[in-house]
């Protein structure tokens, strides 16, 4: 079960440089949820303050009602077994196997002996699809690969809340979907708390229940995914549609002479190379594969969107309506296909782990690039 994150009034600088100020959000139990936001505005940073690694100098970071801002370091470690983190390049050890990676937290924090620790590896690497490279160095395995190891590292301790810092990075269009898919799933499974920092447009639209967006030190907006995608916001829709005119810079904000430049170059037809892509038309979130149990966060989440609709913009209520219902319809579609494949361990009726990437001959059929480890 995940535990809700809530930060409150946090700036961070390092020394004269301020990275960010005053951002304030939560990240609700169990929910799924984005931080974009252009290079260098501190994504990363954000993470490492989540969990500790940074230590901001204003607000608050309340973990499971620990402020971990101003815990002692033996209340922080404790804390820290709650996340698992998916740092941007998978952060394994290159001399290690990756059983052996993905041993390393168990061995590191836990008086597990060896046999348990190895049930709990293979089930993680399983659960990655990677069961078959347990062998294997990183050096040895494909980017996704890699990613997908740092996944069942990030998984072996239980986590409540997983962190991941670009899932995508490195990744072609269809493993990062995979990957997606398999956050997911993840979540349905174990109703982890997940914040993923994102550069990747497919996945904002399509994976969390909550976007965010840092943009000038500044937590841009925060909440349903509905309100990000259909934002009027110039920096925002620049962003969505990646476009060079707009507010968003190469490095720096715009200086006034480039945004009236830029405004006649675009009134005169020239692109500026973005997508005309409506986001405003909002693709229905990706659902747990067949099989898999319901999301649990999906009811709260909506339930949470429907105590605060009234106090969205309109152009925002009707894409949550909308989105809403053609989540409907797909659950019931996908119940049908659970019910044809006489799964009948959808829902509650459903609990713990289980080899969804891996198990029956059916689900091999199903992830055949999971199976052969090779994405
Ligand atoms: N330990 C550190 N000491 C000093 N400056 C740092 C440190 N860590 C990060 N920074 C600076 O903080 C800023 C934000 O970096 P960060 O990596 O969080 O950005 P980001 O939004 O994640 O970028 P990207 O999308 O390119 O990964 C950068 O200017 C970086 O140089």
């Amino acid at each position: 079960m995940g535990v809700e994150v809530s930060v409150e009034g946090l700036t961070k600088s390092f020394g004269s440089q301020n990275i960010w100020r005053d951002v304030t959000l939560t990240l609700p139990e169990g929910e799924v949820s984005a931080l974009l936001g252009p290079s260098g505005t501190g994504k990363s940073v954000f993470l490492k303050a989540l969990i500790g690694l940074l230590h901001p100098e204003q607000g608050s970071v309340i973990v499971d009602g620990t402020d971990i801002t101003k815990c002692s370091s033996k209340e922080l470690y404790e804390i820290r077994k709650l996340f698992g983190v998916l740092f941007q390049d998978g952060a394994l050890f290159g001399s290690m196997s990756l059983f052996d990676n993905t041993a390393f937290p168990l061995r590191e924090h836990t008086k597990k002996g060896e046999s348990e620790i190895r049930d709990i590896v293979m089930e993680k690497l399983d659960l990655v699809g990677l069961a078959d490279a347990g062998d294997k160095l990183p050096g040895e395995i494909s980017g996704g690969m890699r990613k997908r190891a740092g996944l069942a590292r990030a998984l072996v301790l239980d986590p409540q809340i997983i962190l991941c810092d670009e899932p995508d990075s490195g990744l072609d269009p269809v493993r990062t979907a995979y990957i997606s898919q398999l956050l997911i799933d993840i979540n349905a499974e174990i109703d982890a708390t997940i914040l993923i920092v994102t550069h990747n447009i497919n996945i904002a639209r399509t994976i969390p229940d909550n976007i965010g967006m840092l943009f000038r030190k500044e937590l841009v907006m925060f909440g349903p995914r509905e309100v990000l995608l259909t934002s009027e916001e110039p920096a925002v829709k620049q962003f969505l549609s990646g476009d060079r005119f707009g507010p968003i810079g190469m490095s720096e904000e715009k200086d006034d002479a480039t945004a009236a430049q830029e405004a006649q170059l675009a009134e005169a037809g020239v692109s500026g190379g973005g997508t005309k892509d409506d986001f405003s038309e909002i693709i229905p979130q990706v659902q747990p594969n067949p099989g898999m149990p319901e999301r649990k966060a999906a009811a709260r989440h909506r339930e949470r969107v429907e105590e605060m609709l009234h106090t969205l913009p309109e152009n925002a209520q009707r894409a949550i309506r909308e989105s809403q219902q053609a989540e409907d319809e797909i659950r019931e579609e996908r119940q049908k296909v659970d019910a044809q494949n006489g799964d009948g361990r959808n829902g509650s009726e459903r609990d713990g782990h289980d080899d969804q990437y891996a198990g029956s001959d059916a689900n091999t059929e199903q992830f055949p690039a999971y199976r052969a480890g090779n994405a």
